[in-house]
């Protein structure tokens, strides 16, 4: 493990940004991404620079570097999108594909792909779905 934050080492606000801008524009064209009729509403032209600021700023925190996030926290985000996990899986091979494309070495992919795949619970369902195996089955 090294010293230096994963923040430094994917080389700072100006990188991230840049990696940020790359993946959302193919976010936004990705076929398994906007299968979900909720996000590609949201996943317009439009959208772009707003929703690259807020991808950017949680990212910064997230790789540890400067509190910036100003944005709603993973559940508020995402709980009204009923996300699946094909659909989070488009999006983290998305998020790796972007990362090895622009160059990123193995171990700091390693290490965002790891915080990504943390907030898989938060992103889908998953954790409504247990809520829901607790309830009594609906009567057949
Ligand atoms: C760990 C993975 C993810 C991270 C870090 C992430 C990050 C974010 C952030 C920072 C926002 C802005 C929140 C705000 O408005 O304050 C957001 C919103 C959004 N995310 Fe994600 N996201 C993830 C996974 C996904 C996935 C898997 C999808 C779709 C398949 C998705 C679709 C969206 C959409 C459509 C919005 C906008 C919601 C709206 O404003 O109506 N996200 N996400």
């Amino acid at each position: 493990m090294s010293s230096t934050s994963l923040f430094e080492r994917l080389g700072g606000t100006y990188a991230i940004a840049g990696a940020v801008d790359v993946l959302v524009d193919r976010l936004f064209e990705n076929a398994g991404v906007i299968a979900n009729p909720a996000v590609a509403e949201h996943h317009v032209a439009a959208n772009g620079p707003g929703y690259k600021f807020l991808v950017t700023a949680w990212s910064i925190e997230a790789a540890g570097g400067p509190k910036c996030y100003p944005g709603l926290d993973m559940i508020a985000a995402h709980t009204k999108l009923h996300i699946t996990d094909e659909q989070f899986n488009a999006v983290y091979y998305e998020i790796e594909a972007t990362l090895r494309f622009l160059g990123v070495p193995e171990p700091e992919t390693k290490e965002f792909m790891a915080i990504i795949e943390h907030y898989r619970p938060e992103v889908t369902q998953q954790q409504k779905v247990e809520q829901a195996g607790t309830l009594e089955p609906a009567v057949a």
